[in-house]
Parts: C-alpha cells; sequence; structure tokens
C-alpha cells in the first residue's frame, strides 16, 4: 500500500487551506493510501492545529520544537528527513515556503521531485502519472514519476477539492525523532504587508484590473463600474509593478487572500499566482480579449470582449437600474 505524508503549513494556529485539500489529492494517486498529515512548529498553536487535522487525516504526526516556531524551511526539512520514510510520496503545497523545502528534501530523502501539480491519474505499480499545467495554464502536459523510491510533489492550492471531517484520527508525538535541529539560516522578523487605503479582503464585490486595462488613466474606469457595483477595485501584479495601484490591492499568491461573493477579472489572464489569492468559490465573471484565456477555464461567466468599451456599458446598464 502507498505511504502518502502530507506537511502542512499553518499561520496563528490555524492550518492552510491546503491541509483539506491533501486527501483529495491522496484519494487520486492511491484511493487505499494510507495518508498522515506531518505539522511542525511549537507550543499551543501547533498543539490546535494537530488536533484539528485529526478531523481529517487517520494520523497526525507532530513535531514539537522551538527551532521549529518559525517556518524555516532548513529546519523543516531536517525534521521531515529524520521522520518520513525514504520510499514515501510526500505532498507540500506549491506555495513560496513549499518551493524552498520540497526540492531540497527530495534530495535529502533521495526521492523524485515534481512540482505545481494540479491532478493525478493514479499509480501503475511504481510509475505515478500526474498533471501539471504550462505556459500559464495555456497547456496541460500529463507526466509520469518513478516513485519506486519515493516522490516529493508540490500540490498546486485550490486544484484538489476540500474535504470536510471524514476521519477520527489520533495525534503522534515524534518530536523525539527529530534530531539536530540547527541551521545555518537564521529567522529575524516577520514584516507584515502594509495597510492600504481599503482593505480588499472585506469586500463581496471585487472589479480587479490586470494587464488588459492597458494605461494607468483607464483605472478610472474600473473604478467608476465599481462605484456603481458598491464593489472595491483590486487588481493583478503587474498593475503594482507598474505603480497604479498599492501592493494592499494586489490579489494572488505574494499578494493579498481575498474571499469575495463575486470576482469580476477585467482584463486578466488567470495565472495560477493570480488565482490562488481567491479563495471562497467565488462567482467569477471574466472578460478578455483572448477567447482562449486560461481565466475562461475557471469563470463562472466568460465575456469575450473589450474592457474598455465592456466597463463602461455595465457601469451604465447599472445606473439605470
Ligand atoms: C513568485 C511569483 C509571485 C507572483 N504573485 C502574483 C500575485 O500575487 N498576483 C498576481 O496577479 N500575479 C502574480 N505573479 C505574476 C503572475 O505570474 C502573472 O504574470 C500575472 O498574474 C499576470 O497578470 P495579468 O493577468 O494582469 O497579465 P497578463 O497575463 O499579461 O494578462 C493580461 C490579459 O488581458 C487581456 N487583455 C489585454 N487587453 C485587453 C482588453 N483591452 N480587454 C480585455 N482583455 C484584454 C489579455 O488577453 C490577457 O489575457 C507572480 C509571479 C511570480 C513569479
Amino acid at each position: 500500500m502507498t505511504q502518502i505524508f502530507a506537511y502542512v503549513p499553518f499561520k496563528n494556529g490555524v492550518a492552510g487551506d491546503v491541509a483539506f485539500e491533501f486527501p483529495g489529492a491522496a484519494k487520486k494517486i492511491d484511493a487505499g493510501a494510507s495518508v498522515t498529515a506531518v505539522v511542525s512548529g511549537s507550543g499551543a498553536d501547533l498543539e490546535k492545529v494537530a488536533n484539528e487535522l485529526t478531523k481529517v487525516y487517520a494520523e497526525v504526526i507532530k513535531i514539537d520544537n522551538t527551532a521549529l516556531a518559525y517556518p524555516n524551511a532548513e529546519i523543516v526539512r531536517k525534521a521531515l528527513t529524520n521522520i518520513i520514510p525514504a520510499d514515501a510520496i510526500v505532498l507540500v503545497p506549491h506555495d513560496t515556503f513549499g518551493m524552498d523545502l520540497a526540492p531540497g528534501l527530495s534530495i535529502k530523502l533521495d526521492s523524485a521531485y515534481v512540482a505545481d501539480v494540479v491532478d493525478f491519474e493514479g499509480m501503475d505499480g511504481t510509475t505515478l502519472k500526474l498533471i501539471r499545467q504550462e505556459l500559464g495554464g495555456a497547456v496541460s502536459t500529463h507526466v509520469t514519476c518513478n516513485a519506486a523510491a519515493g516522490a516529493v510533489i508540490t500540490i498546486r492550492p485550490g486544484a484538489f477539492a476540500p474535504v470536510d471531517g471524514g476521519a477520527s484520527g489520533a495525534v503522534v508525538d515524534k518530536s523525539g525523532d527529530a534530531g539536530d535541529l540547527s541551521a545555518k539560516r537564521t529567522f529575524l522578523e516577520v514584516v507584515e504587508a502594509e495597510v492600504g487605503d481599503v482593505d480588499i479582503t472585506k469586500s463581496d464585490v471585487l472589479v480587479s484590473i490586470g494587464r488588459g486595462i492597458e494605461d494607468e488613466d483607464n483605472i478610472e474606469v474600473a473604478q467608476e463600474l465599481a462605484d456603481a457595483m458598491g464593489a472595491v477595485v483590486s487588481c493583478s501584479r503587474p498593475i503594482v509593478d507598474a505603480k497604479w495601484l498599492e501592493k494592499s490591492r494586489q490579489v494572488g499568491t505574494s499578494g493579498q487572500t481575498v474571499k469575495p461573493k463575486v470576482y469580476m477579472a477585467m482584463g486578466i489572464s488567470g495565472s495560477f499566482q493570480h488565482m490562488g489569492g481567491i479563495k471562497g468559490n467565488p462567482f467569477i465573471v471574466a472578460v478578455n480579449k483572448n477567447p482562449k484565456a486560461p481565466i475562461f477555464q475557471v469563470a463562472d461567466v466568460g465575456i469575450v470582449e473589450d474592457i474598455l468599451d465592456f466597463m463602461p456599458e455595465l457601469q451604465e446598464a447599472i445606473e439605470e437600474l
């Protein structure tokens, strides 16, 4: 039977959303596999997360050590190398921390490494079949990986449906097996993200603009539509990089995580870094000139149109209601 371990990161005593998506991913690898969650940290927050995870995992390994209080990938890698069997399949989130942790972990475990997986097509003997996306989501690639000596796989957050309950597992304390946790890399401080004039994380309706807005002066068009809708303007990263809007308005893995009810994606292609910041399954309306834009794969309503024509027309229609 395939042994699968899921490394679950957490913040302020709350497990990352991907913790509830790993069981679905594991089932697609091997429906009969045993799946064990692994959490590392220190003190009450770790305890809380480990207990929470027993609702979805039959076994939760906790590694408690003050050296793990801040998730330093170098130290976590050392602990995992001493605890996870070398021939196991290890799932790690494909986020900034996971990308830091996973490649080196696969080297230490002497196992295969596959990054940014969005789906599985099962195991054939020791051959694992996986699906990745390339060229900004425009192409799906079906790849195989020899998992005879194990594999470390980063999973794209949001790619698998979350589970809610289904287990009443037990916490196993393996803190004593973590070994030497000294490191060359030192944690200094957490720098909180700047707070802007609006909080996009609190808005139910977002009019989100991407590079398709074309010019800084056109942001006014989006702002007027947002005002008519009682919405807030958010954006993709290129808009922030161009210094057209503040960083606090950026949606995505290196920006804010938002949970609106309606997400209007205006001239946004739908990169996974952008979509990774959208949670809570909102109703997505995408407007894009390119009918092949990846955003249309996830949109509830897709409109092939120039946003500079579409936005004023929609604003006018709303104002006439
Ligand atoms: C480590 C890392 C972290 C990142 N973090 C983030 C993040 O947090 N958030 C984020 O957004 N990105 C992030 N990115 C960047 C990300 O990879 C994409 O480059 C970015 O999301 C693309 O933004 P976009 O969709 O606005 O632009 P593009 O990909 O250039 O898409 C623009 C879209 O607009 C359409 N278009 C053009 N003109 C019009 C028009 N007039 N009317 C209608 N449609 C039009 C085009 O067809 C195209 O689909 C990150 C990248 C890296 C490497």
